[in-house]
């Protein structure tokens, strides 16, 4: 099958991974990992340290060879796929030579693909147009951050596999940067991307994929995970309140009163709030929305983990 039939083919996903696992010795990293990434969306991979992120992504890019399963790349080996110019990386680590301009840095790159884009074009989609002559040695830690964003653009890829992209960066550099990647997105590109940035991963992944020790714990569009956290949260001020009123309402995960302001984090937000009116209280300014991806992912990895967040704070809330 020619490359372009299988790029821009909604049939075929951007990555497959097929009950993939991955050990370092007696370190099970990745495990039976089965998931499908479709194309032309931009990914979040999310996971608390040490989940296997880096791993997983390595072996999409063919740096490291699975223990057991499959990988494919736009239908390929991972390995084929880079060699055709499919694939763009921005890995945790890795540094710039020193010595060389960034703009030299950037042309040599594009030498490397086989359908780069030019140069100012790269500098452009990058934001680094103002960075272009100066030496890669001397950039400060975000600005470097940006320019290997534009080594990971530079060849025009399909996909776009970027490992904590924003680490060590401002907020306006991360600012600048997201905006990047969410037109890279928008031109029809995937984009994974690991982050711990779990507010930014909100507002601009079209999917989250959670994995936790190596397990996939979900993937779906950002509000199937904060369904999935099945928790809702109900704010509101009530005047004179005090927390012992509030202790025996049903499904409370926690509660935290402060002055007249009252949060509640419950796992039905319907039946708290009628049980609420029942005891004869009014309360105003009322709030009722559903966790934000940050809290939803806490919940969803600690009760992975067996962290028991629901038992523990319900009692400490009744
Ligand atoms: N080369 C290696 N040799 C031995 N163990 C490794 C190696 N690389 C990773 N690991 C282990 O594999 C597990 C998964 O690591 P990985 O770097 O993939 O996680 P991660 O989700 O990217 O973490 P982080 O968010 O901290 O970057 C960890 O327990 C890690 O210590």
């Amino acid at each position: 099958m020619s490359n372009e039939r299988l790029v821009g083919d909604p049939e075929v996903p951007a990555v497959s991974f097929e009950q993939v696992s991955k050990h370092y010795g007696p370190v099970q990293a990745v495990r039976e990992l089965s998931l499908q990434l479709p194309q032309g969306r931009a990914i979040a991979f999310l996971g608390p340290n040490g989940a296997g992120k880096s791993t997983s992504m390595e072996i999409l890019l063919g740096l490291k060879h699975a223990s057991s399963g499959r990988v494919e790349v736009f239908g390929k080996p991972p390995r084929q796929a880079m060699t055709a110019g499919h694939v763009g990386a921005m890995l945790q680590s890795g540094g710039l030579p020193a010595d060389v301009t960034v703009r030299e840095l950037l042309t040599l790159m594009t030498k490397l693909h086989p359908k780069p884009l030019r140069v100012d074009e790269v500098l452009l989609r990058a934001n680094i147009a103002d960075l272009a002559d100066r030496r890669a040695g001397k950039l400060s830690g975000g600005q470097t951050q940006r320019v290997r964003f534009a080594i990971a653009i530079a060849g025009d890829s399909d996909l776009i596999v970027l490992d904590e992209p924003t680490t060590g960066m401002d907020v306006e550099n991360r600012h600048i940067f997201w905006n990047s990647m969410k037109d890279e997105a928008e031109r029809g590109k995937t984009v994974l991307f690991a982050t711990h940035y779990l507010e930014e991963a909100d507002q601009i992944a079209d999917q989250v994929v959670v994995i936790n020790k190596g397990r996939l714990l979900a993937n779906g569009s950002v509000s199937d995970i904060k369904a999935m956290a099945g928790f809702q949260r109900i704010a509101f001020r009530l005047p004179g309140v005090t927390r012992e009123q509030l202790l025996n309402l049903p499904h409370v995960v926690s509660l935290d009163v402060l002055h007249d302001h009252v949060q509640i984090q419950t796992s039905d937000s319907d039946k708290t709030f009628y049980a609420l009116l029942d005891q004869g209280l009014r309360p105003m300014e009322i709030e009722i929305s559903a966790l934000g991806l940050e809290q939803a992912f806490v919940a969803i990895t600690e009760r992975d983990n067996g962290d028991a967040v629901e038992t523990t704070e319900t009692e400490d809330a009744r």
